[in-house]
């Protein structure tokens, strides 16, 4: 699907779907227990096929308020669940009858592939060739060296993959600096294992916050991970941790057998966006579901504010205010929030000055490489930018955005980005690859549009 965005004002109110984040660990762990109930989940196609896995291991994943859960490893429809009852597996996956499928979800295909270590038998994994060329190799090698048979059948350190377990556990050092979701998922699977699973980190940790969702959301399943120091003390966070320590034998439930998931910060992040460029003058954007929580990706409250927009953030009340400014550009250090490069270009190239973000050679990584994704996608719209391996600058003082054709790269990050890049446009802007937003954020352009966007679909576009 192509979208035709023209520069537009925006007014009212949206409200943040939930986070993808939290949905995938609250369906994983729900699934790890004897059953529980995941209220207000993300339903996208990311978190789809970790449902799709919790089936595939045995358990299923069904609305709640349809009285009887789907057959294992069925795919019901979920759209517009607001909650959502999930059978476990009981800490040990069955193996699976088919292939599973991870799509385009980096999260699935780790957590599940440590999962899989679990089951006495082999399971394959695989995804779309976005995932297919992201890095598994770190995760493969620890649960290699933690006795389990964890392939890649390429020998690239790629999916597809192959992994034969049964996993009792025992200590790994792995790299901190590819991707934060191999430690959560040992951490996940670490668990339900005989001895407990120790990871030592070997290079400090990127994406730290993510790993504190999971020590968060394993708190609210009972069940205990700790970060600890370079003498094995224990710390309060993820950040600045040497390593993670996880017990085995333990049991999933979350207490009155329910958990909610809060809203996404990263999603959050072009609703501020698109606020602080576009809302009407003098009347502010309205955010709702903007709760705090672990999400080191709620850091988009401050950087916008710091670009010069106004913002008021009632956490409590989980709402938060944004007024259209003019922008200037801004120094961010991504390393704990990769996902918001994207956004964070996109407001630097409507902004004056200078934008660097910094930190960033892990979100080359992702869907694709955004880094060179965004330089190359928003120079096309006008802007001028410099790429380093590690650094991303856009020079929004040398920027003048005209409407142009982009590829959104299969990517729904860079969909999202873009399309707020395109509200301060001159002209109108085709997005390409609209249809990815389903990833994260299904309701994207019915939001933004309820807003005031200019946006037309063509669903016959690529
Ligand atoms: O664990 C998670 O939920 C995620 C971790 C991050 O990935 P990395 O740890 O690979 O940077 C982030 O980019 C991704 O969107 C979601
Ligand atoms: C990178 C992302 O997710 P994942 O790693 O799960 O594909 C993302 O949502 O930006």
């Amino acid at each position: 699907m192509d979208v035709h965005v023209t520069r537009s004002t925006l007014r009212g109110t949206a409200r943040a779907p939930p986070s993808k984040s939290y949905t995938h660990r609250a369906l994983l762990a729900a699934g790890y227990s004897d059953g529980a109930t995941v209220e207000s989940p993300l339903v996208s196609a990311d978190t789809r096929a970790t449902a799709r896995a919790v089936g595939a291991f045995g358990g299923s994943v069904a609305p709640a308020d349809d009285g009887a859960a789907a057959a294992d490893g069925a795919d019901p429809d979920l759209a517009d669940a607001d909650a959502l009852a999930v059978e476990g597996f009981g800490g040990r996956p069955a193996v699976p009858d088919d292939v599973i499928d991870c799509a385009n979800s980096g999260t699935t295909m780790r957590l599940v592939t440590a999962a899989a270590a679990l089951a006495d038998g082999t399971t394959v994994l695989t995804g779309d060739g976005s995932l297919r060329s992201r890095p598994q190799g770190p995760l493969l090698d620890a649960l290699g060296d933690l006795g389990v048979r964890a392939e890649s059948t390429r020998s690239n350190g790629r999916a597809p993959l192959v992994v034969a377990g049964p996993l009792a556990g025992g200590e790994v050092a792995i790299p901190g600096d590819v991707s934060s979701q191999y430690v959560t998922a040992l951490l996940m699977a670490g668990a339900v294992t005989d001895e407990g699973v120790e990871v030592d980190l070997t290079t400090p940790l990127k994406s730290a916050p993510y790993v504190d969702i999971t020590l968060e959301l394993l708190a609210d399943f009972g069940v205990e991970a700790t970060p600890v120091d370079g003498t094995g003390d224990p710390l309060d966070g993820a950040a600045g941790a040497a390593g993670f320590a996880v017990p085995g034998g333990q049991t999933y439930a979350p207490s009155d057998g329910t958990y909610a998931v809060p809203g996404d910060f990263s999603s959050i992040s072009y609703l501020l966006g698109a606020g602080a460029v576009a809302a009407a003058p003098g009347e502010s954007l309205r955010i709702e579901g903007a709760r705090p929580s672990a999400q080191g990706d709620a850091a988009i409250v401050d950087i916008v504010e710091r670009m010069g927009a106004p913002v008021e953030w009632d956490r409590e009340a989980g709402e938060i205010a944004v007024e259209r400014a003019a922008l200037s550009g801004v120094t961010v250090d991504v390393g704990d929030t990769p996902d918001l490069l994207p956004t964070i270009a996109a407001l630097g190239a409507v902004a004056d000055g200078e934008t660097r973000i910094e930190n960033c050679e892990h979100v080359r990584y992702k869907e694709t490489d955004r880094v060179s994704a965004m330089a190359e996608e928003l120079e096309a719209m006008g802007a001028a930018t410099t790429e380093e391996p590690d650094v991303l600058t856009i020079h929004g003082s040398e920027s003048d955005l005209r409407g142009a054709t982009v590829d959104g790269r299969g990517d729904h990050r860079i969909v999202m980005a873009l399309s707020i890049a395109a509200l301060d446009a001159e002209g109108t802007t085709t997005v390409r690859g609209a249809e990815h937003v389903d990833v994260s954020f299904p309701g994207f352009f019915d939001a933004m549009a309820d807003l005031g966007m200019d946006v037309e679909r063509d669903e016959a576009g690529e």
